[in-house]
């Protein structure tokens, strides 16, 4: 139906009401469109209006919303929306209190304007508002095509939750299902990381053969993609607007946000209209983020759209919850696993996790027909050092001696404490003339370092490179007795095992 179509016609002279707090805007929209009615009443106060309009029914209600306090009695005025008696509404809005239309929406059909508007501009809007009447706008696509498409959207946002495992995917599904909503160019989904830090967790527009947000990067456009809540852009931009202040945004024509340069990199990119939608916390508190809905053309929000706006936020919400669960029993397991694996005072494989380690390197070095050497050491007479300082000072030089071997090996070579005061180190792609030298590096490398607490100690070492056939055990019992000939050698020195 066109607007045409839905013009009304009015007996003359049109009545009109019209409701601002501050009395200077009152005079100003006497004057710029007292002419356009035949009788216009003033209201400073919501109940007063209310008053008004139940003294005489008005054929036109324009609800001005600049200069009311961020207190405003939505509900009130939403009574007075409702309870217009047939009579069409105007709404005037400024854009930052774009955030009460939705709501005032849900209370029946209006027709809303966003300022600031010129006195020229205002005259203009109302006239044409009187002009074809006040059938709401009509939506871009007919009431059951776009019912159908909201049906899609929601399907494929609840499909893109089984990628929840993870925020990032669950976001990139999320905004391509959310580019099916009609006359949608460009979707995008801003979370709030730990509280304070705001990032843009995924952008998608329409693929190139269609108009619109084509190539529209949101990190170019907000100047970055993370820490958004320090944007300058802040206070300007609807899915900022929305994450930040956790209500609906909603801007209809991109000059309105104040700000040139966005408005000229929106209009290049075809975008008309851009609507924030908060994504709530799972309790009280700040959003868990927001997505941003730009839009082709200027259009109204059908009820069932803005039930559609809610049920995809709350989506979001679950969404970004379990990605978040997962991340948490993720990290829980990966805590689990490193008790499970790692020698709790040197922080080194234990020994359980060695032999694992180690099987995995004999097939490994079978298959690729790679050599695979296996060094065990020793700290010499560490009993004395316990005995001399204390078992703090022992545990401290465990320490020691564990990081600097660690400091010497290759990031393939695995370290592994396989006993009170026994390491071994697991060698891949490494012969036993390789692995003498590697060992040999260690022990001087342990003899010169400072022990804090006990000057100075020394380690025995056994190299042994596996077998054609050889299984761990056999190459564990070998490495071992070459380091007993070491002690048995003076200690402080390395020996190769026997075939
Ligand atoms: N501080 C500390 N000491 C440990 C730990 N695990 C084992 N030990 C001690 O390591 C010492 C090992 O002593 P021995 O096996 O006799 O060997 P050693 O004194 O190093 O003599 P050699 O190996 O023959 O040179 C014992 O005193 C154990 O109590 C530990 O986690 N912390």
């Amino acid at each position: 139906m066109s607007q045409q179509e839905g013009a009304r016609t009015r007996p003359e002279p049109i009545s009109g009401l019209y409701l601002n707090p501050v009395g200077q805007r009152r005079l100003d929209f006497q004057q710029a469109c007292g002419a356009l009615f035949g009788k216009l009443r003033v209201a400073g106060g919501i109940e007063e209006a209310g008053a008004m309009l139940e003294a005489e029914a008005a054929d036109v209600l324009v609800l001005d919303l600049e200069r009311f306090e961020p207190g405003i009695d939505l509900p009130l005025l939403a009574d007075l929306v409702a309870r217009r008696e047939g009579a069409p509404v105007l709404l005037l809005c400024p854009f930052t209190n774009a955030r009460w239309l939705p709501s005032l929406m849900a209370h029946g059909p209006l027709h809303y304007v966003i300022g600031p508007l010129a006195p020229e501009q205002l005259r203009e809007e109302v006239a044409a508002r009187l002009h074809a009447g006040f059938a709401p706008a009509a939506p871009a696509t007919p009431a059951e095509e776009e019912l159908a498409a909201l049906l899609g959207v929601r399907s494929d946002a609840q499909q893109a939750l089984a990628e929840a495992d993870d925020s990032i995917r669950f976001a990139e599904r999320l905004c391509v299902a959310l580019l099916g909503w009609p006359g949608v160019v460009h979707a995008s989904m801003f979370q709030l990381r730990e509280g304070k830090d705001l990032r843009l967790e995924a952008q998608s527009g329409q693929p190139a053969f269609l108009p619109g947000a084509r190539g529209l990067d949101l990190t170019a456009v907000l100047g970055r993609g993370e820490r958004l809540l320090q944007s300058p852009l802040r206070h300007a931009f609807p899915g900022l607007l929305a994450a930040a202040g956790g209500e609906t945004a909603l801007l209809d024509a991109p000059e309105k946000a104040g700000e040139a340069e966005l408005a000229a990199t929106l209009r290049g990119h075809g975008v008309e209209m851009v609507l924030g939608l908060p994504i709530p916390a799972s309790g009280p508190g700040a959003p868990r983020g927001a997505l941003c809905l730009m839009f082709g053309e200027r259009r109204a929000f059908s009820q069932a759209q803005l039930a559609a706006c809610d049920d995809l936020a709350q989506l979001a919400a679950f969404g970004l919850r379990m990605a978040e669960l997962m991340r948490e029993s993720e990290e829980l397991l990966g805590r689990v696993t490193q008790l499970a694996t790692l020698d709790a005072l040197t922080g080194v494989a234990n020994r359980r996790h060695g032999e694992f380690l180690m099987e995995q390197e004999i097939r490994r070095a079978r298959r690729y027909r790679v050599p695979l050497a296996l060094i065990a050491f020793d700290i010499d007479r560490f009993r004395n050092i316990n005995d001399s300082f204390g078992h703090p000072v022992g545990d401290v030089v465990l320490r020691t001696v564990a990081d600097t071997a660690r400091l010497l090996l290759r990031s393939s070579d695995v370290l592994v404490r396989s006993g009170g005061e026994e390491f071994q180190v697991i060698a891949p792609h490494t012969s036993a003339i390789d692995g003498l030298k590697m060992a040999e590096k260690l022990r001087a490398a342990i003899e010169g370092t400072e022990m804090p607490g006990c000057d100075h100690v020394t380690i025995s070492l056994g190299v042994a490179q596996l077998g054609e056939t050889e299984s761990g055990d056999s190459l564990a019992v070998r490495v071992n007795a070459a380091l007993a000939r070491a002690k048995r050698a003076g200690r402080n020195c390395v020996e190769l095992a026997m075939q």
